[in-house]
């Protein structure tokens, strides 16, 4: 357990520092199309609210905005949050939780502050999730934690996209991670989720650093997810 803790706040310690050095590779600057092209399937209201973990300052949650939702944003990094907000010449209105520091500006809200400790309560009214890069940017031991406590604590009924990328492991050290099918399916069913695979593309030819680390297959998978009543 403490090796555990221990593991958690050094993986912290890392992201930080990556967002105050800038090394944030994984940011994009467009949505990202299979975002576009499968979230209209889930078939949410317009209004409703979407929970995007470990968000980062990602320009999906600007293409939900757009699409009418809500959006409520969990990153670690406060750096992160203002680069967002700076990015769109808005000034959010700031309080803080026990959840952490929470900035509200438009159709979102993005709470800085530790996703796997995110209490149900502010959950509660999230129709939708989107997990993209989120996921992935964990180690295994930390993938069973959030998917069994960011995840499990959203309400009956809601109902989203996991985008997962599958590589051989062995011949690159994540992050991001490869996760296969079966373990999506390990992680989720039993957990009150049921998976569905919508698309799995091959992108290899896309990805010139994973080529240059001598990685020799790399696909992009999107799942849709369905928490039971
Ligand atoms: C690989 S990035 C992906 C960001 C975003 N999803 C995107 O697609 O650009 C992972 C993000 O998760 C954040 N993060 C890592 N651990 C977290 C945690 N326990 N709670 C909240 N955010 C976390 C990091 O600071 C980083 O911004």
């Amino acid at each position: 357990m403490r090796d555990r803790t221990c593991r958690r706040r050094d993986e912290r310690v890392v992201w930080h520092e990556r967002w105050r050095s800038q090394r944030i590779g994984f940011h994009r600057d467009a949505p990202l199309p299979l975002l576009t092209s499968h979230w209209h399937s889930l078939g949410l209201p317009p209004d409703s609210r979407v929970c995007v973990p470990l968000c980062g300052k990602s320009l999906d949650m600007v293409w939900l905005a757009e699409q009418s939702h809500r959006v409520l944003g969990i990153e670690l990094s406060d750096l992160a949050i203002t680069q967002f907000f700076d990015e769109r010449g808005l000034a959010p209105r700031i309080h803080t939780s026990a959840a952490g520091t929470h900035y509200i500006a438009g159709p979102w809200e993005l709470l800085a502050g530790d996703a796997f400790a995110v209490p149900a309560a502010l959950l509660a009214d999230c129709a939708g999730v989107y997990d993209r890069a989120a996921l992935i940017a964990l180690p295994a031991s930390m993938r069973a934690t959030y998917a069994a406590t960011t995840w499990s604590r959203l309400p009956a009924h809601c109902r989203g996209l996991l985008v997962t990328l599958e590589y051989p492991q062995h011949e690159k050290a994540g992050p991001p991670f490869s996760v296969g099918e079966s373990e999506v399916q390990a992680r989720f069913v039993g957990t009150q989720w049921s998976v569905a695979l919508l698309e799995r593309r091959d992108i290899l030819a896309h990805e010139p650093s994973f080529q240059a680390e001598g990685v020799s297959a790399l696909s992009t998978a999107v799942y849709r997810l369905d928490r039971a009543g």
